[in-house]
């Protein structure tokens, strides 16, 4: 909690509400896409750490700093995860979240908690209220988060600060920090090429803007254009730049991984080497004795089987139906949005499916098991539950994922689009409206599309379900706008989870495994809906 000698000044605690509004009034449509100013804006962030007062602490703060297109939040949870294991105080600052703010803030592995987060955040907002003007703005919606990440990790005191880049690297937000312990660049692929640029160097290029002279860095093997760009620039810097080996799964003795999927492995190595070097550079542990490979220490393992991410590779089955029949709606909960990610996500839900999954139900202390097995009399319908941001291709993510799943011997019953109901400019509403008729589907609707046409040429070229106007008899036209024969467009997503509860309660034989996909706000919004 800030303190008296932190010029903390008592106000009235204002509510939540308020806070999520005074933030949602920062986000401007500008910021994100801003290409022409984003040096200038970058600039401005060390007046306002000046106005903060958080120069000389940020400068004392011990950081370990990712970025990456790909696996940055996961690199990050299981550092932090392995680190607390150690021993150590650990703040983690990521990005995005999916039900509440807080989740980018976590201390000690935990959401920070409403009283702290409010008292930083009223702190911070106050204090740049008063030394802003019309030459230094207000900071933009990310700038302000990361400026309150480090007030929060440096009041607290953490040991650690680990840091997940926004956006980037070279011109974000969290990369006002000068000297990190060790810097780490997950996987590379195409994101945010409108801002990054095209070509996997260039992007390669604008995330290496977080080395820093002399300061060792780690990477996951990357594509070969993307790794030269990395190595050049090191050298320039003088950063001894290694790849980070995929974590081998024999050093696991047989446990699993607490994050799912194949590609974990990947972050997970990165993980331990970042955790490792910093171990090593803090002093508190011998140079090298963790290179050996052979075996992993103790609380590494810990640390690795028990790092907790929301909404990556998640299984969550639906409550209300789950008291009747388990097992009969379960939802599989995935944030991928790029093209790579896709592959990895149907990688992901073909193999949970199939071999029925193990795992513990996060978040949860009931154990999870077997709702992938196949049960005698019952029959499993795999559905597809998908919205992505109109900037993405969907050309490029639905054919990704439905072929990966078809390599699997998974094919979609039917694929629902849904809008997001989380909007762009509100960090948090509390309401979770119904249907509202004046929304957009335009999106939807071509997304639809795509997936008609796609799932037809798979059946055989035969694409007259395609035609925007064949409405599906049976379905009730109320609630959805259009029903192809392969896929239903709902103008909101909880009316696709009631269809989708009707449906599981209808027909008792079947079992419906869901993947949500394409946005992590559609996962979020699932989330609050399914978890209640
Ligand atoms: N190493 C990887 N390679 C490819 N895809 C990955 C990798 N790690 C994670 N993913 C995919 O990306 C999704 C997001 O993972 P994660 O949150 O770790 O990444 P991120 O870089 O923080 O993403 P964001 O850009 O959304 O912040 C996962 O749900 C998974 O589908
Ligand atoms: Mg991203
Ligand atoms: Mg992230």
């Amino acid at each position: 909690m800030p303190q008296g000698d932190e010029g903390f000044e008592k106000r009235t605690v204002s509510s939540y509400e308020e806070a999520m509004d005074a933030l949602s009034s920062l986000i401007t449509k500008r910021s994100r896409a801003d290409k022409s100013n984003k040096g200038n804006r970058f600039d401005l962030l060390f007046d306002y750490l000046k106005m903060l007062d958080l120069e000389e602490r940020i400068s004392k703060m011990s950081v370990i700093h990712v970025a990456g297109t790909k696996g940055k939040g996961s690199t990050c949870t299981f550092t932090e995860s392995i680190l607390r294991h150690c021993g150590f105080h650990t703040g983690v600052f990521t990005s995005p979240h999916l039900i509440d703010v807080r989740e980018r803030f976590r201390l000690d592995g935990v959401d920070i908690c409403e009283e702290k987060f409010l008292a930083y955040f009223w702190w911070c907002w106050h204090r740049l209220k008063e030394k802003t003007s019309d030459d230094t703005p207000m900071p933009t919606y990310f700038h302000f988060l990361a400026l309150l990440a480090f007030k929060i990790f440096s009041a607290e005191q953490v040991d650690v600060a680990i840091l997940e880049v926004g956006l980037g690297g070279r011109f974000d937000a969290t990369n006002v920090v000068q000297s990190p312990i060790v810097c780490g660049i997950s996987s590379l692929g195409y994101d945010h090429m409108e801002i990054l640029g095209n070509t996997l160097g260039e992007i390669a290029g604008e995330k290496a803007g977080i080395f820093k002279q002399g300061i060792p860095a780690f990477t996951v093997p990357q594509p070969e254009e993307a790794m030269q760009v990395l190595e050049v620039k090191a050298s320039q810097l003088n950063v001894q730049l290694k790849v980070a080996p995929p974590l081998d799964v024999k050093l696991l003795n047989g446990l699993c991984l607490g994050l799912d999927g194949e590609h974990q492995y990947l972050n997970a190595g990165l993980a331990i080497a970042l955790c490792s070097t910093w171990l090593q550079r803090t002093g508190h542990i011998e140079v090298n004795s963790l290179e050996q490979n052979s075996s992993l220490p103790e609380h590494f393992l810990e640390g690795l089987t028990m790092a907790n991410l929301q909404g990556r590779a998640q299984i969550v089955p639906d409550r209300c139906i789950d008291i009747e029949s388990p097992g009969d709606l379960v939802f599989y909960l995935d944030g991928a949005h790029s093209p790579e990610s896709m592959e990895v996500c149907a990688k992901w839900f073909s193999l949970a499916i199939k071999e029925g999954n193990k795992q513990k139900l996060r978040n949860d202390q009931q154990d999870y098991f077997g709702y992938g097995h196949e049960t005698p009399g019952k029959n499993s319908t795999q559905i597809l539950l998908f919205n992505c941001m109109s900037v993405r291709d969907p050309q490029l993510l639905l054919p990704r994922l439905v072929n990966t799943c078809t390599n699997h011997g998974v094919h979609f019953k039917k694929a629902l689009f849904v809008p997001n109901i989380s909007v762009y400019n509100k960090v948090w509403s509390s309401a979770l409206p119904l249907t509202d008729s004046q929304v957009d589907l335009s999106w939807q609707l071509t997304l639809q599309k795509v997936w008609e046409n796609l799932i037809n040429s798979q059946k055989g070229g035969d694409d007259k379900n395609a035609d925007p106007s064949y409405i599906e008899g049976g379905v009730d036209k109320k609630r959805c706008v259009r029903s192809c024969e392969n896929s239903t467009v709902f103008t909101s997503l909880p009316l696709a989870v009631k269809w989708l509860r009707d449906t599981a309660q209808q027909n008792k034989s079947a079992r419906l495994q869901v993947l949500v996909t394409g946005s992590l706000h559609l996962i979020g919004d699932l989330l609050r809906l399914v978890k209640k």
